[in-house]
């Protein structure tokens, strides 16, 4: 069951999950009177079909028949990282409504529900989520232009690397990166942006690997209010918002099939068609698509349309994974190492022969990114200025151990075992943490939790 509210308070959208209606009816009732359009649901399977990104709030109670609260919660997560989410609990169970805080709910509220404390906090969630968003978007947008520096050239392979880019940044043409994760696609992208025709403009991105596939569309060329539910006002789409400028297609080989002939259309045409039908409009942008997976074995296989692949693949650029340019390795260690310090406004720190030799030898799975996070994790730990092979921290013994041959299980904790798992399936997939977590049988979240808490460093950002 669902119903919407009198509309007011910016038109701000509502979500209201319980399962005991007189509760329900009660919050709907102060919210409505303050504005606010209001969505019922009576359990957590209702109230997960209508989290939606248009959502400016959900009210979720913890206790729900069919799906929990905190699974809402976590739906709401995975689908739409930006809605604040305030859960609802009795008193005597403000012990779950904290942990649900520690899974990422934006705070809670006490039934029985005082009115004024209720709009007090919705109003709050909403200007915290306004602020996050905003400075999201602000970030992608401006983001390309912020200087963008890519670092080597001491190997023959990121020198022809950078004849390459030289050729590319003065034709206003598509660009198609490939190299594993963590190589420099996307700062290469940005690079090729700021220093081409179009550089003052804006630098849009859209991660299709990081967008439930439902999203992408909307993300993408926006969407009129009604569109579908939960769409309650019309939203431009991010191809609008890089007009005159560059739309950055980061892991295209995650386009689920059935939009790539829309993302086809708009390479051709340039149109962008919001869902539900709104305004056709002529955009002016510049693509560059990045992926770390095989396009042409994709489409080989089927699950990349080829005519798709031809137009992205106008101006190809391959980026070699670091541990084929290891001469490159020690200027990147000072150039991250500067920056760690300027970060932090200390003093250069200095890498010690015997931790330079080892980076340098390191097959870096997880690429410059990799590095990075061994060497922010090293001055971490530096006791002086001076970085020793101690504080890299690898677990030398468990990193290089070939898959398969970890050795007998007997006699080793079992937080030494599941790191082990970790840490080999990552390297195996060559740090991509989603297709990781899939190998492991676990969710993406279960990953970067468990990698937080054994202390592995192998972030994608
Ligand atoms: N040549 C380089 N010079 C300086 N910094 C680099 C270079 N290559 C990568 N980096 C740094 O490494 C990190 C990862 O780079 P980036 O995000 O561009 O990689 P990516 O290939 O796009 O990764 P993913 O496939 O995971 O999105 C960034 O912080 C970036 O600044």
């Amino acid at each position: 069951m669902s119903q919407a509210g009198r509309v007011g308070n910016g038109e701000a959208v509502v979500l209201v999950a319980d399962d005991d209606a007189v509760t329900r009816r009660l919050l709907c009732r102060h919210l409505e009177a303050a504005g606010y359009q209001v969505i019922e649901a009576a359990d957590g399977a209702e109230a997960t079909a209508h989290l939606t990104t248009d959502l400016a709030v959900a009210l979720i109670d913890l206790q729900m028949p069919r799906v929990s609260g905190l699974d809402c919660l976590r739906h709401a997560q995975r689908h739409c990282p930006d809605l604040p989410v305030l859960v609802i609990s009795q008193f005597s169970e403000v012990r779950d409504a904290v942990a649900a805080m520690k899974e990422g709910a934006f705070d809670y509220v006490t039934k029985p529900v005082d009115p004024e404390e209720l709009l007090v906090h919705v109003a709050q969630a909403r200007r915290s989520a306004r602020l996050t968003q905003e400075n999201r978007q602000l970030k992608e947008v401006v983001g390309g232009s912020m200087p963008a520096e890519i670092i080597g050239g001491d190997s023959a392979a990121s020198r022809t690397l950078f004849e390459q880019i030289e050729k590319i940044v003065p034709i206003d043409a598509t660009v198609l990166i490939t190299g594993e994760s963590g190589t420099g696609k996307t700062t290469i992208a940005r690079f090729i942006h700021q220093h081409g025709p179009r550089g003052s403009q804006p630098f849009v991105v859209v991660n299709c690997g990081a967008l439930p596939r439902e999203l992408i569309e909307a993300e993408l060329f926006g969407h009129v209010r009604g569109a579908f539910t939960g769409a309650v006002a019309d939203r431009p789409g991010r191809a609008d918002m890089a007009d005159g400028g560059t739309l950055f297609l980061d892991e295209i080989g995650d386009l689920p099939l059935e939009l790539q002939p829309k993302l086809l259309a708009f390479l051709q045409d340039r149109i962008v068609e919001p869902i539900g039908g709104g305004k056709r409009r002529k955009v002016d942008v510049r693509v560059i698509a990045a992926t770390h997976q095989d396009l042409e074995s994709k489409v080989a296989a089927g699950a990349f349309r080829q005519d798709l692949y031809f137009r992205l693949n106008v101006l190809p650029i391959t980026v070699p994974p670091l541990r084929e340019r290891p001469e490159d390795v020690p200027l990147l260690c000072d150039h991250i190492l500067r920056r760690i310090a300027g970060k932090r406004g200390q003093d250069p720190f200095v890498l010690r022969e015997g931790a330079r030799e080892k980076l340098v030898q390191h097959r870096w799975p997880g690429n410059v990114r990799e590095l990075e996070n061994v060497l922010e994790r090293a001055t971490a730990f530096a006791t002086d200025r001076e970085i020793d092979v101690d504080d890299l921290g690898f677990a030398a013994d468990v990193v290089s151990a070939p898959p398969g041959e970890g050795g007998r299980l007997a006699g080793r904790t079992l937080e030494e075992i599941e790191r082990q798992a970790i840490v080999e399936t990552l390297e195996w997939a060559e740090g991509n943490k989603k297709q990781a977590a899939r190998t492991l049988g676990i969710d993406e979240k279960s990953i970067y939790n468990k990698m937080k808490r054994l202390g592995i460093s192998w972030n994608r950002g």
